[in-house]
């Protein structure tokens, strides 16, 4: 479906300039915390003058009633999607949904970042069981509380479908091309192996942000993802 690129910048500025040099007008974006706690709503609707699909990134994680009520001034920015992480519990998810009433925006929960390896689950964490096992406690909580679906890496996205089914939707950060680093991510894909293993979108930050050529590397992805592997 959509590849959200991340804009992971500091200001508006910074991200207007980014979209203007590199001819991404009207392209699927995401907004995360570092771009929103600097320019608070107004960058949605920025964004949205300028036609862009945008996934809003905020992963909220709080006491139920707290998210509830942050997902009530969420809903009327009707941005496609939001995150909340799910290890805040089926109760909270559950509130997420609620305060999310009346709009299309739908909630993903956060299952296992992106950015953690069974080492980290295991010896600094302490949870029990695999990454695999935790993603699919996750999203089978998240689908019981009501959630439109889930945030996990390319690698889980099999068993995510097979628990929860294929309409449960699937969103995966971590993609990297061929030649890209792979930073401070443990669990990456490429786009293609994204399409191979049925994710509905990716989120693509400095595989293009940070690329010599950000135009040519969106192309890319994009040619990836549409081919598949
Ligand atoms: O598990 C997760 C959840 C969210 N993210 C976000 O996606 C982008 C990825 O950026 P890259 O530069 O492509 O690594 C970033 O905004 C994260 O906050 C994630 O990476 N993993």
């Amino acid at each position: 479906m959509s590849i959200y690129v991340a804009l992971d910048f500091p200001t508006w500025a910074d991200t207007e300039c980014f979209l203007r040099e590199n001819d991404l007008a009207g392209v699927p974006v995401k907004v995360g915390m570092e771009l929103f706690y600097r320019e608070g709503p107004a960058i949605i609707e920025k964004l949205q003058a300028d036609n862009h699909p945008i996934f809003l990134d905020l992963k909220l994680h709080d006491i139920p009633n707290t998210v509830h009520q942050a997902m009530k001034n969420i809903a009327p920015l009707n941005v496609d999607l939001v995150t909340t992480h799910a290890i805040g519990g089926k109760e909270m998810i559950y509130q997420a949904k609620q305060g999310l009433a009346g709009s299309s925006t739908k909630l993903m929960a956060v299952t296992i970042l992106t950015s953690m390896d069974n080492d980290v689950l295991d010896q600094e964490l302490g949870l029990q069981g695999n990454i695999e096992e935790n993603v699919i406690r996750f999203a089978s909580l998240a689908k019981e509380a009501g959630a439109d679906g889930v945030v996990s890496s390319v690698h889980e996205v099999p068993v995510i479908k097979k628990h929860c089914g294929k309409d449960f939707l699937s969103i995966t950060p971590g993609i990297r091309l061929a030649d890209s680093s792979q930073d401070d991510q443990k669990r990456v894909a490429t786009p293609g192996k994204a399409k191979a293993l049925g994710s509905d979108f990716l989120v693509v930050g400095r595989s293009i942000t940070k690329a010599e050529n950000p135009r040519k590397a969106y192309e890319q992805v994009l040619k990836e993802w549409q081919h598949g592997e």
